[in-house]
């Protein structure tokens, strides 16, 4: 079986696929690389053979991810790395390698599954945003923060604004000026997560008018799924394009 590896600044993402590369088998989101290896131990249930991973950890965090999977289950890791162009897209940094690997690997899945221009949002720890034109040009993007690095950065740098978890959930039951600290931080950080989809959507359609496709993919992407209700949501959007970087012969 395929094991299959998004390792991003919070979380690893991870899945097991049947050996046709198609077919899944499990999956899971863990926070470190512990915990990775404890889900996969039941690794007779999965017999792994190959990895793929795509990572945007420091090279010294990944070798070392990469070390003890090849140590514990004897797989052969493919790791995907940056490219100038690849599946008819081409990269739209300067610095073709500065530009992070799940942003590439989203967007080579989205201009794929789109067959055309394409605006993907990736909602994780940071916000990303990516547009590829018809042609394949990547124009670039945007990176802001996203909705847990927003209310903890308020959280940490004020002194009077404390809450806990539950009484955020509780805060998103509606969009109203908030009437307590939770609500109001809450639904702030809410409405500026929904601006800034609503000015890159204004942005695609400037470049291409009506003919483009949305993406949104990472852990928060059903927060905004109602702004857009046109968009797909891709949860697994960079294991699309890592399926198209990696492929495992
Ligand atoms: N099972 C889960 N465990 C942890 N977080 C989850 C889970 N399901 C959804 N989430 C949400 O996913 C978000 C994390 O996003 P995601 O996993 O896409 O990226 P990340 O690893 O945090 O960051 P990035 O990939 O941008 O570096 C969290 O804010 C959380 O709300
Ligand atoms: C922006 C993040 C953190 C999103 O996961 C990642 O893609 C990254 O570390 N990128 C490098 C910087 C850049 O893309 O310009
Ligand atoms: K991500």
């Amino acid at each position: 079986m395929i094991l299959e590896l998004d390792c991003g600044n919070s979380f690893i993402k991870w899945r097991v696929l049947r050996a046709d590369g198609v077919t899944p088998v499990e999956g899971g989101v863990v926070s470190s690389d512990s915990d990775l290896l404890v889900s996969l131990s039941n690794a007779e249930k999965f017999q792994l053979e190959k990895c793929r991973l795509v990572s945007v950890r420091t090279l010294e965090e990944t070798d070392s991810l990469v070390a003890s999977l090849v140590d514990v289950f004897g797989v052969s890791v493919t790791r995907a790395v940056p490219a100038r162009e690849m599946a008819g897209v081409k990269n739209g940094y300067q610095d073709y390698e500065r530009l992070g690997l799940d942003r590439w690997l989203a967007l080579l899945g989205g201009y794929h599954l789109a067959s055309g221009a394409c605006l993907v949002l990736d909602f994780g720890t940071a916000i990303t945003a990516d547009f590829v034109a018809a042609d394949g040009e990547h124009l670039g993007g945007f990176i802001c923060p996203g909705m847990p690095l927003m209310r903890n950065q308020l959280r940490t740098h004020t002194r009077r604004i404390r809450y806990d978890d539950m009484a955020a959930e509780r805060a998103h039951e509606s969009l109203a000026p908030g009437r307590t600290t939770v609500e109001a931080v809450e639904r702030g950080c809410m409405l500026m997560l929904r601006g800034f989809v609503l000015t890159q959507l204004e942005l695609a359609q400037q470049y291409w008018g009506k003919d483009f496709v949305v993406f949104l993919t990472g852990g928060d992407a059903n927060l905004v799924s109602g702004v857009v209700p046109d968009a797909k949501v891709v949860p697994d959007l960079v294991f699309v394009g890592l399926a198209m970087a990696c492929p495992l012969s």
